[in-house]
């Protein structure tokens, strides 16, 4: 028997008082907010035009039979099935289109499904399709918040292995901490295959495969400037952002104990994890001040000239010897509460550019690694670098929002 739990009003939040950080669950201004214990049905039709349309309708059920046998008569009037996933508060609308192929979404879309005020409300949308080649398991297509095609995402991929292993189960107890039998999935994505497995206590690790620092590949048109390894990377490159007239006049003064005051510039070290990261290590003041302002500062960086398919950012406080605060400005998406491929690139960057002591020299010992604790907003990631094969891996949680349906 599944209970069911209302959770307006508290989840009614009027817009000028809302959260920077959307809610993890169903969270709407509509009188709509409802939240199982286990699970939910959630059925939006997400209309255009009409406000009164959009007005939220449930369907509730009280077993899963039930719920699936609804599902698949809403299938065929045009409605399509979605789970919500979220990993430290980056949140995403899982679409499973690996046994009923259904058309891509198209940019406008992902934008209404990830709006938060007229639609289901993510950081974006992810669709899982069949694998192209005979070693992949399955394919996901991501897009962002702005429609945008990212070719990566670390907690979206921790989401779907996730979800993969809650789905076997009928989705019982899937908001409970499910434990995984160590199965590592092959993931086809637009960065290449990535292999998450789902551990014992719940959590997910993510081999995340090899960090890139040649700037034509991150792509940047910023000089290397220093060697890590056997390439050459761009490590503390000088990146004037926020001076010119129109820019200083969106931004504040920044108080002086603040590192960049002087004219905006910025050091920035670039790395991609299959896609594109700008890492910003600032002290404690200039991170607070950065958090103020991000809404300000972070589409100054994801835009610049230098980086030609636009950028994530990560500003980044080392607060102890193996540990890093962060801040990120995502790429289509804005701030986020959490951002894995950027955890991982800024625990490289910590580490090519000195900030953080490397553990081990390369070894065929499987087990060295440089390891880190990342702090977001939205919880701790831990990343490690191997010293056996340089790939990066991810550990952290995901977590069973809702499930629900839609029309377009
Ligand atoms: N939040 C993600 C990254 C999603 C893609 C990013 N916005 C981009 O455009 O590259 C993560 O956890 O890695």
């Amino acid at each position: 028997m599944i209970s069911f739990r209302h959770v307006y009003p508290s989840c009614f939040v009027p817009s000028s008082t809302r959260r920077v950080y959307p809610g993890r669950g169903v969270h709407s201004r509509h009188r709509c907010g409802l939240v199982a214990d286990e699970s939910c049905l959630f059925r939006a039709p997400l209309h255009k035009r009409s406000s009164r349309k959009r007005a939220v309708s449930m369907k509730l059920t009280e077993n899963w039979s039930d719920a699936a046998r609804a599902m698949e008569s809403s299938q065929a009037q045009g409605w399509m099935l979605f789970t919500k996933y979220e990993g430290l508060g980056n949140d995403f609308i899982l679409i499973d289109q690996r046994q009923t192929p259904w058309r891509a979404l198209n940019t406008s879309q992902a934008v209404r499904l990830c709006d938060r005020h007229r639609g289901v409300g993510a950081d974006g949308v992810i669709m899982l399709l069949p694998a192209t080649s005979a070693d992949a398991d399955f394919s996901v297509r991501i897009l962002n918040a702005d429609g945008s095609e990212p070719e990566m995402c670390g907690n979206g991929i921790r989401c779907v292995a996730k979800y993969v292993v809650d789905q076997k189960n009928g989705f019982r107890d899937a908001s409970a901490t499910r434990a995984g039998n160590g199965e590592i999935f092959r993931i086809e994505t637009g960065a290449g295959r990535i292999q998450p497995q789902v551990l014992p206590d719940g959590r997910v690790c993510v081999d995340m495969g090899l960090p890139i620092l040649d700037p034509r590949q991150i792509p940047t048109t910023l000089s290397a400037s220093q060697h890590a390894g056997d390439v050459r990377a761009v490590v503390d490159a000088l990146l004037d952002v926020g001076s010119d007239a129109r820019a200083g006049k969106r931004l504040p003064t920044p108080p002086a104990e603040v590192s960049p005051a002087a004219g905006f510039e910025w050091r920035c070290t670039a790395v991609s994890m299959g896609n594109p990261h700008c890492v910003i290590f600032v002290n404690k003041p200039t991170f607070a001040w950065i958090d103020a302002n991000l809404e300000s500062l972070g589409p100054l960086f994801e835009n610049h000239a230098v980086f030609p398919r636009r950028t994530n950012t990560e500003f980044i406080e080392v607060c102890g010897p193996r540990e890093l605060r962060m801040l990120v400005w995502e790429r289509g998406a804005g701030r986020t509460m959490a951002c894995g491929t950027g955890a991982c690139a800024s625990v490289v960057a910590a580490i090519i550019s000195g900030r953080i002591p490397p553990q081990h020299e390369k070894t065929s010992d499987t087990t060295a690694a440089d390891n880190c604790i990342v702090h977001l907003p939205g919880g701790d990631l831990e990343i490690s670098w191997s010293s056996a094969n340089q790939h990066v891996y991810m550990t952290g949680p995901a977590k069973f929002v809702y499930r629900g349906e839609f029309v377009l």
